[in-house]
């Protein structure tokens, strides 16, 4: 594909039967601690591509977070508006909160994975993980990011930091568990709602998407977090699409049956609770999230107009666990 040709429209992401079906992300490598590893963890050598209003690069950046990888891993952030050349840099000066592309200078997230791959033909999706050094992408599966920061990093981050982790052994069985349907019905369902073009391709996703609130709001009832008092990579990849579901899912994507904030008392707490620890509230960037989502899909709001509400209040009343929850 040439650096000019125009990447497939939002309006492509549903299919023949009205359906929006995810892509499988392409670069599927490991950063390991070993030396001897292809891309072996060091400090200062990788880059994240993010976006803000991404909820599945929302994660990396909770996990570099969390892990205290903020000197060791390097990041780019995206203007909030996708385009039709898809994701692009921009001055803080233009756009608070963006930056431009320090690292390789590309103007586009495309010119990216094009320096990785020229023949790459797929979405050029975020978030990104670069190698500066090889001056290619690792991995561009949120998922798969998220574990590498999890562990690959332990000898280089400050000792407060090593050995958390968000994926522990005893709770791995229940963490893939849980995380396989509340991708399909939560953090992907929204955008099966959202995307959907007919009327039951949207009923069906919209009602799943509720039936699983239900469960996770029965789950919150009886558990501080997902999987008991431990916050886990569960929580963080939920928290991602809760944080943004009142201000975003509720109206742009018609996930209206219910909102958080007024419908989901359990969800509510745990969603604060998670807001409040240390770092995470600089990592949600509300006018990012909110004119990313209603300025861009402009085939489902063509006025670009960005509602005013930003959803519950996270930040009071104080919810703090008993002690640190990881
Ligand atoms: N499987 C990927 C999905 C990432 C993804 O779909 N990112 C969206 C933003 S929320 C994107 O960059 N879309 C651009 C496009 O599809 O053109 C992951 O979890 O990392």
């Amino acid at each position: 594909m040439s650096s000019t040709s125009t990447p497939p429209m939002i309006t492509k992401w549903a299919s023949k039967d009205g359906e929006f079906h995810r892509q499988v992300s392409s670069f599927r490598s490991f950063i390991e601690p070993s030396a001897a590893a292809e891309f072996p963890a060091e400090s200062g050598r990788y880059h994240l591509y993010v976006s803000y209003a991404c909820p599945w690069a929302h994660r990396t950046l909770i996990v570099r977070q969390l892990k205290g990888l903020q000197d060791v891993i390097s990041i780019s952030v995206v203007h909030y508006l996708m385009g039709p050349n898809g994701w692009e840099f921009a001055s803080p000066d233009d756009v608070p909160g963006a930056t431009l592309d320090d690292v390789t200078g590309a103007k586009y997230i495309r010119e990216v994975y094009l320096k990785a791959e020229p023949s790459y033909s797929a979405r050029f999706t975020v978030p990104v993980l670069w190698d500066k050094k090889r001056k290619t992408i690792v991995n561009n599966e949120s998922s798969e990011i998220i574990r590498m920061l999890n562990t690959a990093f332990d000898d280089l981050v400050a000792p407060e930091y090593r050995g958390i982790t968000f994926y522990p052994e005893d709770l791995r069985v229940q963490i893939d568990e849980i995380n396989e349907w509340i991708y399909d019905t939560v953090n992907n369902g929204v955008y099966k709602s959202g995307f959907a073009v007919s009327q039951d391709a949207y009923e069906r996703n919209c009602r799943a998407l509720f039936e699983s609130l239900e469960r996770i709001e029965r789950i919150l009832a009886e558990s501080e977090f997902l999987l008991g008092s431990q916050l886990t990579e569960a929580d963080l990849r939920l928290f991602t699409t809760v944080v943004r579901f009142d201000p975003v899912y509720h109206g742009h994507f018609k996930c209206n049956l219910k909102q958080i904030g007024t419908g989901y008392p359990n969800i509510l707490r745990w969603t604060r609770e998670i807001y409040q620890l240390p770092g995470i509230k600089g990592t949600v960037n509300m006018e990012h999230i909110k004119k990313h989502y209603y300025m861009s899909h402009t085939q489902i709001n063509p006025t670009q107009v960005v509602p005013l509400s930003d959803g519950p209040n996270f930040d009071s009343p104080e919810v703090r666990p008993a002690s640190r929850p990881y």
